[in-house]
């Protein structure tokens, strides 16, 4: 693993909102293939640590590399190629409710498709038999012309997740996919993923606030603390002290 090509890298980056310290001096690689958890406690950085990865936020200090390439040096038709090979699943999802899920899926391809395109599709669904590959691998293929409003969270956590497959990248970034399901919805959605970052030798990085589904499901485990690492490290070495130790309360 060593001898590749990181998919990601970050060199001593720091994020600022304001006079806030969201990252604080973060150094990394992620090689391709690895399936990495960031866990911490909410406001720890997890999201924006995927958004410096996704590059839909530049940093503030230090560089950010994807695929080879830095970021910040990329002229926004070369960002845009790099990111049509990073498939992200939001937090919110980012479905439009009121579309079928035909199109939500769809939506996976305007990174690729022209904008008459993508408009024509709207009227006439277009690549109706990639939509429904990836609504069957992710189990409700019966679904593709439901109002994505009716269906349930967790089928609609299937759809933003189908929408990254038509988009076929190479990394899966996934923020908090299992935040509001019940156990047993968690472990299908983990699985899933586990699967597809799997079958595709696809890196997959997710943030998690279940610690066990990061264990179970994840080869290595980034704990984040107040912006900061405090271990990056296989889930067998990640005691449960240092687990106290990344939700431990700052006293003030
Ligand atoms: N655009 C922004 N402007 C100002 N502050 C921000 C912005 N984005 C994030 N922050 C702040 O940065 C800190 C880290 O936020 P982030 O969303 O990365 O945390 P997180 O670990 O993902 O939390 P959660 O688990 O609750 O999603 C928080 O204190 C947040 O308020």
């Amino acid at each position: 693993m060593a001898f590749s090509v990181p998919v990601f890298e970050l060199k001593q980056v720091s994020q600022q909102f304001g006079q806030f310290s969201a990252l604080r001096n973060i150094s990394l690689q992620i090689y391709p293939g690895e399936r990495v958890a960031l866990v911490g406690s909410s406001g720890a950085g997890k999201s924006t640590l995927l958004r410096l990865l996704n590059g839909s936020v530049r940093s503030t200090r230090g560089e950010v590399w994807a695929m080879g390439r830095n970021l910040s040096q990329l002229n926004s038709k070369r960002l845009r190629q790099i990111q049509q090979q990073i498939g992200t699943i939001y937090q919110q999802l980012n479905l439009v409710d009121n579309l079928r899920v035909i199109h939500n899926v769809n939506a996976g391809h305007l990174g690729r498709w022209s904008f008459f395109k993508a408009l024509a599709s709207l009227m006439v669904p277009l690549e109706v038999e990639t939509a429904v590959k990836a609504l069957s691998q992710v189990g409700i293929a019966e679904k593709l012309y439901e109002r994505t409003d009716r269906l349930s969270g967790g089928q609609q956590q299937r759809v933003a997740i189908a929408r990254v497959l038509v988009q076929n990248p190479l990394v899966i970034l996934a923020d908090e996919p299992i935040a509001s399901l019940d156990p047993e919805l968690s472990r299908e959605i983990m699985d899933l993923l586990q699967n597809l970052a799997e079958q595709a030798d696809r890196t997959l990085v997710v943030s998690l606030h279940d610690v066990d589904f990061a264990r179970s499901h994840c080869d290595r485990m980034i704990g984040l603390r107040q912006g900061q690492i405090l271990f990056d490290a296989a889930p067998h070495q990640v005691s449960p002290d240092l687990i106290a130790d990344l939700y431990r309360l700052e006293s003030h």
